[in-house]
């Protein structure tokens, strides 16, 4: 007998990352090839029309694997039974613009969203947050919504992670899926540290394959930081396609589980690991096993990382007075 269907919402899902998530759940490239999907798709009064435009492509598409279409403005019926919960929705950062920009704006919604979402998801709903300042968002909503446990509430930190496995296989010509166990650390935003330390390129550690430590200590870590800021620049959009295919990826290994000897880079809830400061949404190298998160422990920290490690925790602890200061206002 085929399995039942998996309710997942998508947020915000008339936006740019939206249109191109979408297609990607659909195919099932989030929860498996042979996982039915039922899609409740949220969106505001103003994106009405165009979140009915998403529903006839999805319909038109005719993807197998997708046994329902649920478009609303309505927050309590989007997130009704949900097992999965992709949070999108909110304002953008446009060209010029910090994170800290958007956070009064954005993290309002994740706390008028947290009680909908403890209401009325499926028990163990699993939350990534992608809106930004992502893993602000994701600590907000957590806070308001006690009853979902803090580690079903993470922060999409996955497109940094591919960033520089790209990055790197970029560097030296070879596939990306000969790169593997790179770590983003800390905040998604330019503090963010990507760390190549216990990484390695065809079996070999990635410091020896580039054979260039003064470009995996410059040049490396800046372009993994700013990559949203150049997209944005290019494109005059942010990153949809690639945010919507790491949000598949984070999804993916934490319901599967990660391959051997692998891990992947989530936001997670910080219990001080590395030093990181406790209680904030901090991304760590995880592996991923029955559904479970666990951060991988024992990893060597050299100067260089621990001084990075702290200025992206201090960055955290900082934005979430902000957020706090910006919800009492
Ligand atoms: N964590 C990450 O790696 C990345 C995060 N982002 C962030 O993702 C977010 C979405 O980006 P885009 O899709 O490019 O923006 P977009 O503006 O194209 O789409 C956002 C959608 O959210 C909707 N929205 C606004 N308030 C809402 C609410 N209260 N409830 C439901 N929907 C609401 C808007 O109507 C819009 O359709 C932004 O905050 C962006 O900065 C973008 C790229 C990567
Ligand atoms: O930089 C932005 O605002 C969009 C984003 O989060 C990214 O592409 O990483």
């Amino acid at each position: 007998m085929g399995k039942e269907p998996v309710k997942i919402l998508i947020t915000g899902a008339a936006g740019q990352i939206g249109y191109a998530l979408c297609p990607q759940v659909a195919r099932g490239a989030m929860l498996g090839p042979d996982q039915p999907v039922i899609l409740h798709l949220l969106d505001i009064e103003p994106a009405k029309q165009s979140l009915e435009g998403v529903k006839m492509e999805l319909l038109d598409s005719a993807f197998p694997l997708v046994k329902g279409v649920l478009t609303t403005t309505d927050v309590e019926e989007a997130c009704k039974g949900v097992s999965v919960a992709v949070m999108v929705g909110g304002f953008p950062r446009k060209a010029g613009m910090e994170r800290k920009d958007v956070m009064s704006k954005n993290v309002s919604i994740y706390k008028a969203q947290a009680s909908a979402l403890e209401k009325h998801a499926a028990k163990g709903v699993k939350v990534v947050v992608v809106a930004n300042p992502a893993n602000t968002n994701a600590l907000i909503l957590s806070e308001n919504a006690p009853s979902i446990p803090a580690e079903n509430i993470t922060a999409l930190t996955r497109l940094d992670h591919n960033r520089a496995l790209g990055t790197v296989a970029d560097r030296l010509g070879v596939p990306v899926t000969e790169v593997k166990n790179v770590i983003i650390w800390g905040n998604h935003s330019s503090t963010q540290y990507p760390d190549v330390n216990h990484g390695t390129a065809g079996g070999s550690p990635i410091r020896k394959a580039v054979g260039d430590d003064s470009w995996l200590n410059g040049e490396f870590i800046s372009t993994v930081q700013q990559r949203g800021a150049a997209i944005i620049k290019a494109r005059g959009m942010s990153s949809a396609m690639s945010a919507a295919s790491s949000a598949c990826d984070h999804i993916y290994n934490w319901v599967n589980g990660t391959p051997a000897d692998t891990w992947v880079s989530m936001g997670v809830i910080s219990d001080g690991s590395y030093g990181a400061p406790k209680d904030v949404v901090y991304s760590f190298p995880v592996t991923c096993k029955d559904g479970q998160w666990t951060i991988k422990q024992g990893l060597s920290i050299d100067d260089f990382s621990a001084q990075k490690l702290k200025a992206t925790g201090e960055e955290l602890v900082d934005e979430k007075q902000l957020a706090l200061q910006c919800l009492q206002e």
